[in-house]
């Protein structure tokens, strides 16, 4: 065995781990093998340069902190303020695994089309880079030598090959660009899939707590990984194909030895960039759930901008969003700062220390030819060590030997250093892939009707610890029905432990009780919004049941969205539903000058600004009458009008047939109503038909009574003082 041979075959003889005794068996092979010592050399370096870059992406644990991850696993998932665990290990590469299956979608997709074509540009770019560094050699040769012709030639090709050159580069760059937008567009198309299905972004807002800022995690999160993907592939393709290229001629010029000797420097040099590089990876997620909340707290003062002003309250909001901004700047700011000693031992290392490295090892053969065995040398390497010592050959010769091969070195080097970089960038790209996991597992888990939210008191109890462990059963039906159902808030309070009430056509329901008692947490039950714990709900399809919240909502669009919404103008026009027809439902709730108003039916308008609370009540009223349900729920929804206009509403919405069931506190509603739905506010309640007006004579006498009661002590403070100047003197 040769010198090299018994080198290779101890260094591969210490390898250990159970993943990589496949290397090891084919580094030993080839070591046996005098004929095959380049390939098992070039099989170590490979090997060391993927366990270096493992190691330092994946640094070993310390002691005690694999019990405390033991511990996290326990603890339930309640909140994002807790960091996802991200670090570049199996559950990193499961993630992602399952993030590329969505932006590369299988072999016949555009996405792994352009990949291929991107990875052409990249081969061809290394070709391009090869010959280059020949050509420079040639033509630094022609110079040393003072051959004029050979150096015009030199220039002449130096100038052609720009031409292919310039051009791959600006693809390169296009490609890269190209791939970011089309993953974001293949991530962000299957988020909206999930997110607008199933009512999951209601779900993932109110009744688990483990996404705070959704809009965040789909615009900001999914471009960045997107983008920091498209990236990884250029800068860690081209520089893995580019150490193949380089240390394949490389071995050929300076000797398996040599090469040896910078798989040694890179093993150690990883080993020191390791034991200082900080965990980016939970550094970016933590920035990017920081910037989430600097971002949600700017949308709220947007969203509230009429009450905040009108409280005089922007000190206090410029108090909140100072805080939220510092938090995340505090946390850039200490990022930057951990970043300039890395930084610096990152470019010591990889640009001066291997660039050191690199000029010795060139050196080599020249000044200690006799010393590193040059008789071994055989074919290209001879040939370079011919022009690198001048034997037989003339200072041109060994420029050319050395410039290209220094180039080439230089290039290596900078391979190996953006392989070494690139770890970073895996553990930034780790953190983009752990927010949009989480996001993708919350989808999951709410439409499995699995929620992890933080559980109020009231919980505790066992009684209500049972309800909650229950589910109960929906059923198509005609009528509204709810059978045993018990109201339970996203807290996990049971606010009405069985509630039983039957409404079906032409039944009017009106729904009473103090505030917080859970009157609309039972439209949030039947609207399928809450999950049922218990019972049986029976309820017909969602388009025979209307919804209208005190605060209408109202859509970005035109004038006629508002009052079609959630139709779009085709199918108004399949219902046979003209602009006439919406002007004479206008009219009825007396905005029919609206159109005429805002400038036509196809007007778009932030309409939330645009139009008075009472405006937007009437517009939602008007939209009842449009869809024309089998039932309506109408919350609070006439707050904003005088009784006119709510007797118009009310009396037109029960002429079209439409059943009513009202939460309201004005008793000039109850009319309209023939059965009352009463809670007392201590989980119990009355179903029972409703009298209105002998409730309402009901309601004035007692009215009256408690009026007169009022007076009750100021009469009996009279009397007494009367009395006392009874007794008096006088
Ligand atoms: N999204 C939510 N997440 C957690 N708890 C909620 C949510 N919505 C409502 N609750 C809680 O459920 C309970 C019942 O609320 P609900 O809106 O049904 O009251 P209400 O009877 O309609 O009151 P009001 O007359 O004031 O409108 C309240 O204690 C409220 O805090």
């Amino acid at each position: 065995m040769t010198n090299v041979q018994s080198k290779v075959a101890q260094a591969a003889s210490q390898i250990s781990t159970a993943g990589s005794t496949v290397f090891k068996d084919i580094i030993l092979t080839y070591a046996k093998n005098a004929k095959h010592i380049r390939r098992a050399v070039l099989a170590y370096v490979l090997f060391s340069l993927s366990r270096s870059i493992y190691r330092t992406t994946h640094p070993t644990k310390k002691k005690g902190e694999a019990k405390g991850e033991e511990q996290n696993k326990t603890t339930n998932l309640t909140s994002q303020d807790k960091m996802p665990k991200v670090k570049v290990d199996m559950v990193f590469f499961q993630r992602f695994l399952r993030l590329l299956k969505i932006v590369i979608p299988g072999v016949r997709s555009k996405e792994f089309w352009l990949l291929c074509v991107h990875s052409c540009f990249l081969v061809f770019r290394t070709v391009l880079s090869v010959y280059i560094a020949s050509l420079d050699g040639r033509i630094v040769s022609a110079l040393v030598r003072g051959k004029g012709r050979d150096f015009v030639v030199g220039i002449i090709w130096w100038m052609t090959v720009a031409i292919p050159a310039t051009y791959t580069n600006s693809m390169l760059t296009y490609m890269q660009s190209k791939l970011a937008i089309q993953f974001r567009t293949r991530l962000t198309e299957y988020i909206h899939n999930h997110y607008l299905s199933d009512m999951t972004f209601y779900a993932i807002g109110n009744l688990d707590d483990r996404i705070k800022n959704a809009d965040q995690c789909i615009t900001v999160d999914t471009t960045k990984f997107c983008t920091s993907l498209s990236e990884l592939y250029s800068n860690l393709a081209k520089p893995i194909l580019d150490v193949f290229i380089y240390n394949a001629q490389l071995s050929r010029n300076v000797g398996s030895d040599s090469l040896f000797g910078i798989s040694m420097i890179i093993q150690l040099s990883a080993v020191v960039l390791r034991k200082f590089t900080p965990p980016f990876g939970k550094m970016v997620a933590e920035e990017q759930r920081l910037e989430g909340e600097y971002r949600f707290t700017h949308s709220r003062v947007i969203e509230n901008s009429e009450e905040i002003a009108l409280y005089g309250g922007h000190e206090i909001e410029r108090d909140t969003l100072d805080k939220k901004y510092f938090a995340l700047i505090k946390h850039v700011n200490r990022i930057f700062r951990m970043r300039i000693p890395h930084s610096m031992l990152e470019d010591f290392i990889i640009k001066y220390f291997w660039g050191a490295c690199g000029l010795v090892l060139c050196a080599g053969p020249v000044f200690w030819p006799k010393q590193l065995g040059d008789g071994k040398f055989t074919g290209a390497a001879k040939d370079f060590l011919d022009k690198a010592t001048g034997e037989g050959n003339d200072l041109g010769n060994r420029t050319e030997g050395f410039v290209t091969n220094r180039r080439l070195l230089m290039s290596s080097s900078d391979a190996f250093g953006r392989i070494m970089y690139s770890y970073k960038e895996i553990s930034e790209l780790a953190g983009y892939t752990a927010r949009v996991s989480e996001l993708l597992d919350v989808f999951a888990d709410v439409k499995k009707g699995h929620f992890a939210k933080q559980l109020v008191s009231s919980a505790g109890t066992e009684a209500h610890a049972e309800v909650l462990k229950g589910r109960g059963n929906i059923v198509h039906s005609e009528d509204i029905e709810f059978k045993d159902v018990p109201i339970v808030s996203p807290n996990g309070d049971v606010l009405v432990s069985k509630l039983s009430f039957h409404v079906k056509p032409g039944i009017h329901l009106l729904i009473l009780g103090p505030n917080g008692c859970g009157k609309s947490s039972l439209f949030r039950i039947l609207g399928g919004l809450w999950p049922v714990y218990g019972g049986t709900l029976y309820r017909p399809d969602h388009e025979d049941i209307f919804y209208i919240p005190q605060r209408p909502y109202l859509s970005l669009g035109t004038l006629r969205d508002q009052v079609i919404y959630p139709h779009t103008i085709e199918e108004m026009h399949a219902r046979n539903v003209t602009d006439e027809d919406l002007v004479k439902i206008l009219e009825v709730v007396q905005l029919g000058h609206i159109v005429e108003r805002e400038g036509g039916w196809d007007k778009e308008r932030e309409w939330t600004l645009a139009l008075s609370g009472g405006d937007k009540q009437r517009i939602a009223m008007a939209r009842l009458y449009y869809h024309r349900p089998r039932y309506a729920i109408l919350d609070e929804c006439t707050s904003a009008v005088s009784m006119d206009v709510e007797r118009i509403m009310y009396t037109h919405a029960t002429e079209l047939g439409i059943s009513l069931l009202t939460v309201s506190h004005r008793p000039s509603l109850w009319k309209y109503h023939n059965y009352v739905l009463q809670y007392d506010g201590q989980g119990g309640y009355i179903f029972t038909k409703l009298d209105a007006e002998r409730r309402l004579k009901l309601q004035e006498e007692k009215n009256s009574i408690e009026a007169r009661l009022q007076n009750v002590p100021k009469l009996e403070a009279r009397l007494k003082e009367l009395q006392a100047l009874r007794f008096r003197k006088t």
